[in-house]
């Protein structure tokens, strides 16, 4: 069986809170888009992970969906199998592929195997693995809180716009990212101000790591105030970086950009 897990971007991004576990609490509005993987399963005798395109730093026994199902073996009888990872996603670039992988892993491993598991337990699953994890096995635009794996479904359709997504070569790693914060609470929470046309967004929506992170990564910055200069409506840093999107009324041709950014086209 073949799954296809997609990316999100971040519109807007709050830290509101430093917590008690070393996590901070926030609020998002997360939104799928249009940069997919695959992945398959199928049975085998031994247990096995293999994954081509883009390499994955670390040890392949580490990889999220590997731990996603020993924590389901630990509930259920579940066989053997072998997984193939095909990645696409960038990684490292706040675009939420690890967690996708893990949350559209657990999906296939629940219609596969027929186990009929609820949305309330894979997101339980999800969130032992990722805070943003969860957030894929609904994979709808919501409006995220907490340490980021409580949602209220918002209705966001950007269809009529074209999305466009530039990774610089730039590795940003999350932790590194919200250590350079200050935690404050927004003047105006996410979930009114995502109400606003899109053309007051750029003046009104933040994203709480850009301050620091563009400050220290000129190549982000740059990146954001090319696609400010080619007619984004708005640009924003997705998640902790380094990828940064552009929402755009028309398509727009970005071969000028430095030929080292990794442009994703229409991804909405
Ligand atoms: C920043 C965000 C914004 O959507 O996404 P990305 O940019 O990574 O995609 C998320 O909060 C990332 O969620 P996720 O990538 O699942 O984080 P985890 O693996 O659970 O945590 C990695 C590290 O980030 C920090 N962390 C993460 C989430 C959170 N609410 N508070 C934190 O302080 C912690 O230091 C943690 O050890
Ligand atoms: N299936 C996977 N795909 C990507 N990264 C994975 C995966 N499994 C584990 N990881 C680890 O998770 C880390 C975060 O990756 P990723 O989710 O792509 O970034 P981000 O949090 O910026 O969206 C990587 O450094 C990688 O080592």
């Amino acid at each position: 069986m073949i799954t296809f897990p997609n990316a999100k971007i971040n519109i807007g991004l709050n830290i509101t809170h430093k917590r008690t576990d070393g996590y901070h609490n926030l609020e998002t509005i997360f939104y799928p888009v249009k940069i997919k993987e695959a992945l398959e399963v199928i049975e085998s005798a031994e247990m096995d992970f293999e994954t081509s395109g883009i390499e994955i730093p670390g040890p392949a026994n580490d990889n999220l969906c590997l731990q996603a199902y020993q924590l389901m073996r630990k509930d259920h009888d579940l066989p053997n199998i072998k997984i193939h990872l095909h990645k696409n996603i960038p990684i490292g670039a706040g675009l939420g592929g690890g967690s996708a992988d893990t949350a559209f892993f657990i999906k296939l491993i629940n219609d596969k195997f027929e186990m009929q598991l609820s949305d309330e337990k894979m997101e339980s699953y999800c969130r032992q693995l990722g805070a943003d994890c969860a957030f894929f096995i609904q994979n709808k635009p919501v409006y995220a809180f907490n340490k980021g794996d409580e949602f209220e479904p918002i209705t966001l359709d950007l269809s009529d716009y074209h999305l466009a997504l530039v990774m610089p070569p730039v590795h940003v790693s999350t932790a590194e990212a919200y250590r350079g914060v200050t935690p404050k609470q927004p003047k105006r929470s996410l979930k009114e101000l995502i109400k606003m046309p899109i053309e007051e967004w750029q003046s009104k929506i933040t994203n709480d790591f850009e301050d620091h992170i563009l400050l220290n990564h000129p190549q982000i910055k740059k990146v954001k105030q090319d696609l400010l200069s080619a007619g984004a409506l708005f640009s924003m840093m997705s998640g902790s970086g380094a990828s940064v999107y552009g929402i755009f009324k028309e398509k727009v041709d970005l071969s000028f950009l430095e030929k080292d950014n990794l442009v994703f086209s229409d991804i909405q």
